[in-house]
């Protein structure tokens, strides 16, 4: 039993009666937001507390960095081995295609999001674990409000990535009514992120961008020079995530809650660049992704998640600028 234990007051860390860290596995872990997430959880809990797991052969770095194994979630008896043999106690479900991925393998991403997730759930129950599934912006469509989008609304999104995020939404909605499993979601923004690249998805070019200014590069855009999305840095996206994974089940009063932390289109991200590379060429050549970002929000409303659990973001635009760079150059003098 993993008992809520009061820290520092406002938060909450949350341990087992015996006084052991929670034990966590992070599927799908090698991509844009597992490495991070893996590093936040050891800070907290214990390099051996977390298990990072994936299909993806990992770095030297990875593997000295903490426990890590292979777990297709489609095969549903290597997760059900990597839960027992590791006593696990939550678990946090990344492996997915991602919106424009998606578009390009159907039946994978069908296969991914929707019967991969079958098995996490199936598993959640059966061996009684907190579950995260993180959902996205991506879970809306044409109908719904774009300006500002609320928590709850009409959703009706237009790729397979949407589709399997609402039924993952719903799906551990019910679960959680019908086994009282203690199912979490955040519907995450675009994230943005130095040390990882994204897995591809309709908001990259927020990452690409910075890529391309630090490199010298002309920056391709492949989105209307006026398209808002809602955006995040990914320590913010981490952050709300934990906030979420140990907010005590009386302040929630819903499942599912939308996060985020600002909204731009790409004519202000290239203005708030070039504060730093003024020299940075910039052109517009908007394909399919156009598409899919026409008919996600605009401005995401987390009014709900800000009042029943204190969610607040750090990093506004252009805190988001400083620090990529930062990051970046850092990166860039370390590899000389
Ligand atoms: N990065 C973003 O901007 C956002 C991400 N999210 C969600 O957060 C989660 C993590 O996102 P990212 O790290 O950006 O995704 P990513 O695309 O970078 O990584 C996904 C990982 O899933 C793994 N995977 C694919 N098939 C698998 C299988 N059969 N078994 C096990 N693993 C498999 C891949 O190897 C990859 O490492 C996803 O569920 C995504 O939908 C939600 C909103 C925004
Ligand atoms: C917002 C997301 O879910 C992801 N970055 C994507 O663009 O597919």
């Amino acid at each position: 039993m993993v008992a809520p234990l009061a820290v520092g007051g406002q938060h909450i860390r949350q341990y087992h009666q015996n006084g052991d860290p929670p034990r966590i596995l992070i599927t799908g872990g090698l991509g844009q937001l597992g490495t991070g997430l893996a590093h936040l959880l050891r800070g907290k809990y214990g390099k051996e507390s977390v298990i990072l797991s994936d299909i993806v052969k990992p770095s030297k770095e990875i593997v000295q960095a903490g426990p890590y194994v292979f777990a297709d979630i489609l095969d549903f008896k290597c997760l059900q081995e990597i839960v027992v043999t590791y006593r696990i106690d939550w678990l946090v479900h990344f492996s997915a295609l991602l919106s424009a991925i998606g578009e390009q393998n159907v039946p994978l991403a069908i296969r991914v999001n929707i019967e991969g997730l079958h098995n996490i759930m199936e598993l959640s129950k059966q061996y009684n674990l907190r579950v995260f599934v993180p959902s996205t912006i991506g879970a809306f469509g044409p109908t719904s409000p774009r300006n500002p989008t609320p928590n709850l609304t009409i959703q009706r999104p237009q790729t397979i990535y949407g589709v399997s995020k609402v039924h993952a939404e719903l799906l551990g909605e019910y679960y959680h009514h019908r086994f009282g499993l203690d199912f979490r979601c955040l519907r995450f923004p675009g994230v943005i992120s130095s040390d990882t690249q994204p897995g591809g998805g309709t908001t990259d070019y927020a990452v690409q961008i910075f890529h391309d200014a630090m490199a010298g590069n002309h920056f391709e855009c492949y989105l209307r020079p006026n398209t808002r999305l809602p955006m995040m840095y990914i320590e913010d996206c981490l952050r709300s995530l934990w906030e979420m994974l140990v907010a005590p089940p009386e302040k929630l009063r819903t499942r599912t809650y939308n996060v985020t932390a600002m909204s731009f289109t790409p004519e202000e991200v290239v203005a708030e660049v070039k504060k730093h590379f003024p020299e940075l060429k910039v052109t517009y050549r908007p394909d399919s992704r156009q598409k899919i970002a026409d008919t996600w929000p605009e401005v995401f409303d987390d009014s709900e998640a800000r009042k029943d659990w204190g969610w607040a973001h750090d990093y506004d635009l252009s805190d988001l600028c400083n620090i990529m760079f930062d990051n970046l150059k850092n990166q860039q003098a370390g590899n000389r």
